[in-house]
């Protein structure tokens, strides 16, 4: 198929492959060598590499290839549910779902014109979701690789019915980490969180950055719109910056909860973490007509 951004291997743009199923797969390229894949299940990204070609999210080495559902690892989308937080399947079903490719995409609202790298997906209620959550929705999704590598996911959200919905949202981003014992996350310091490892009670953050020596499951509540990633060992820091999306989900399944999961390895906790941009505790609600847009830009720069 033709992509009004396609360009040869190697220059900016995108190009659509196959992945292993022989399903269409997106990749956006930059001009220095950044790239990101996307899949069509589930909107997911699943790849995310600097120009040195390091990737900077987690896949696991056990993921399931099981179309459309959504892998362990990447970027999946949380949709309309988080979680075990309604009557929903976890997470909601927007990640189990065939996503599609918008060929005429509205313009990227950039001044750069390199701005070539980036697709939109589409996701409408089917029947079947209709059955389970009456409430029409559009859904577009825009995944662009911007010329310095930043990665950033623009959801957009709009109410297609004839009566208010509420939902909840979360980028659920797996980054790939050194060693999980020697990172640490900055900019969470002294915010209230739900811990779902204790009944989504509430608890305050104390004033340090956030280190890890056991299992973590929270959900960080009005945050400032900057969460740093600090790897040490692999000198980088990963940028988290989100509009839109109040919350920051922070979760790692550790040793015993990692052998209980069939898709990812006993030992694999150790080189992930998830740091979600979301919307969790306050739903959004749309009015009929209404969009609603929650956006994610992901960096990452040298550190010493
Ligand atoms: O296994 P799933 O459905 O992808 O969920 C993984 C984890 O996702 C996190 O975002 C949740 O906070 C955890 O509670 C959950 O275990």
């Amino acid at each position: 198929m033709s992509h009004s951004g396609a360009e040869k291997e190697g220059k900016a743009g995108v190009e659509v492959t196959k992945d292993r199923n022989g399903v269409d797969q997106v990749v956006l390229r930059n001009k220095r060598g950044d790239s990101a894949r996307v899949s069509l299940y589930g909107g997911q990204v699943l790849s995310w590499k600097n120009e040195r070609g390091e990737e900077l999210l987690f896949t696991s080495s056990k993921a399931i290839f099981s179309p459309p559902k959504a892998v362990r690892g990447g970027i999946p989308i949380c949709f309309p549910q988080f979680g075990n937080r309604g009557t929903l399947e976890q997470h909601g079903f927007a990640r189990n779902k065939m996503w599609v490719i918008d060929d005429n995409p509205p313009p990227h609202p950039s001044t750069d014109s390199n701005v070539k790298s980036y697709i939109d997906l589409l996701l409408k209620s089917s029947e079947e979701d209709l059955k389970i959550w009456p409430h029409s929705f559009g859904f577009r999704l825009r995944v662009c690789l911007a010329a310095d590598g930043h990665l950033t996911l623009i959801s957009r959200i709009r109410n297609v019915n004839s009566k208010p919905f509420s939902f909840s949202f979360a980028y659920h981003t797996y980054f790939s980490i050194s060693d999980i014992s020697e990172v640490r996350v900055e900019g969470l310091e002294t915010l209230d969180y739900l811990d779902n490892l204790h009944n989504k009670e509430r608890f305050t953050e104390q004033g340090d950055a956030l280190t890890f020596e056991s299992e973590v499951d929270r959900v960080y509540l009005d945050s400032s719109n900057k969460v740093d990633i600090l790897d040490h060992e692999r000198k980088r820091t990963l940028g988290i910056r989100k509009e839109g999306l109040p919350d920051i989900v922070v979760w790692n399944p550790w040793e015993k909860k990692s052998k209980t999961m069939v898709d990812l390895g006993d030992e694999e906790y150790k080189q992930m973490l998830c740091v979600d941009g979301a919307a969790v505790e306050k739903p959004i609600t749309l009015k009929p007509g209404e969009e609603w847009t929650g956006r994610l830009d992901l960096s990452v720069v040298p550190s010493t």
